[in-house]
């Protein structure tokens, strides 16, 4: 971690209170996410951890403090896999539609993707393994697959960053494995990665650092700190 004071930041949470009309799930948040860091975000379910999620996006307002997104990652370009519903899963569209409306931010009222957008979604379709299911129906793929072809959707949006919230739930142990090792190929070439997850073994394989959060504050650190951390002695035993 010698290299960080070099890293520039992508999001920074100076002193930040998170949550909704005036109520703070999480106070005093202190945190930097750098350029390339792999940040796995674990805790008990009602901590805050989707909260946190919502306010790095930008998605919510900081009840006090400030959530600041750097303006080098730019409006838009931060990709996001949010917490799949059954309505996405039944989506009745091709795998290319799911991935190119990725791009839709972009798009402002220009009514067709263009040539560059289609190249760049196939080239993440191929980049992931599965170019071969560009033209099958969303919906009728498996639970891993469909999570891949978010993973693709996201990246068309993500230029430096890519937020995932809970991206294994659901998935076999198999599929679950695939999605972390793409997402670790991604992380390899540059990309930061802030996960919510529940799979603490997968967490402390591939994160670079922790941020646990409790409902008696938080813990932000290496994955060595983390383990030694008092949090993470409650929280492995539990
Ligand atoms: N829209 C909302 N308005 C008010 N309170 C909310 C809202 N969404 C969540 N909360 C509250 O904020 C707290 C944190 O919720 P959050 O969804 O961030 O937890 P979480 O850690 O992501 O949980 P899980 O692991 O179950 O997904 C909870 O007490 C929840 O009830």
């Amino acid at each position: 971690m010698d290299n960080d004071i070099e890293k520039k930041w992508l999001i920074s949470c100076r002193d930040a209170g998170l949550g909704y009309e005036n109520k703070a799930v999480l106070e005093h948040l202190n945190i930097e996410i750098l350029e390339g860091q792999y940040i796995c975000v674990i805790g008990e379910n009602g901590s805050g951890k989707s909260t946190l999620i919502k306010s790095l996006l930008g998605l919510l307002k900081p009840v006090s403090g400030t959530v600041q997104i750097n303006r080098q990652v730019g409006k838009g370009a931060v990709g996001y896999l949010p917490q799949q519903t059954q309505i996405q899963r039944n989506f009745p569209v091709s795998v290319m539609e799911v991935v190119l409306s990725g791009f839709l931010n972009d798009m402002r009222f220009r009514p067709f993707y263009n040539k560059k957008e289609k190249q760049e979604a196939k080239r993440h379709l191929e980049h992931l393994g599965i170019a071969d299911l560009a033209a099958e129906c969303y919906g009728e793929l498996s639970g891993g697959q469909q999570q891949r072809v978010l993973l693709a959707r996201a990246l068309c949006a993500a230029d430096k960053i890519l937020v995932l919230d809970e991206p294994v739930t659901g998935l076999d142990p198999v599929a679950a494995n695939t999605l972390y090792e793409s997402m670790e190929l991604l992380h390899q070439e540059g990309m930061a990665i802030v996960m919510v997850t529940h799979d603490m073994g997968n967490a402390l394989k591939y994160a670079d650092k922790i941020l646990h959060i409790s409902d008696e504050g938080y813990f932000f650190g290496t994955v060595e700190e983390y383990k030694k951390s008092e949090l993470a002695q409650i929280f492995l035993l539990k």
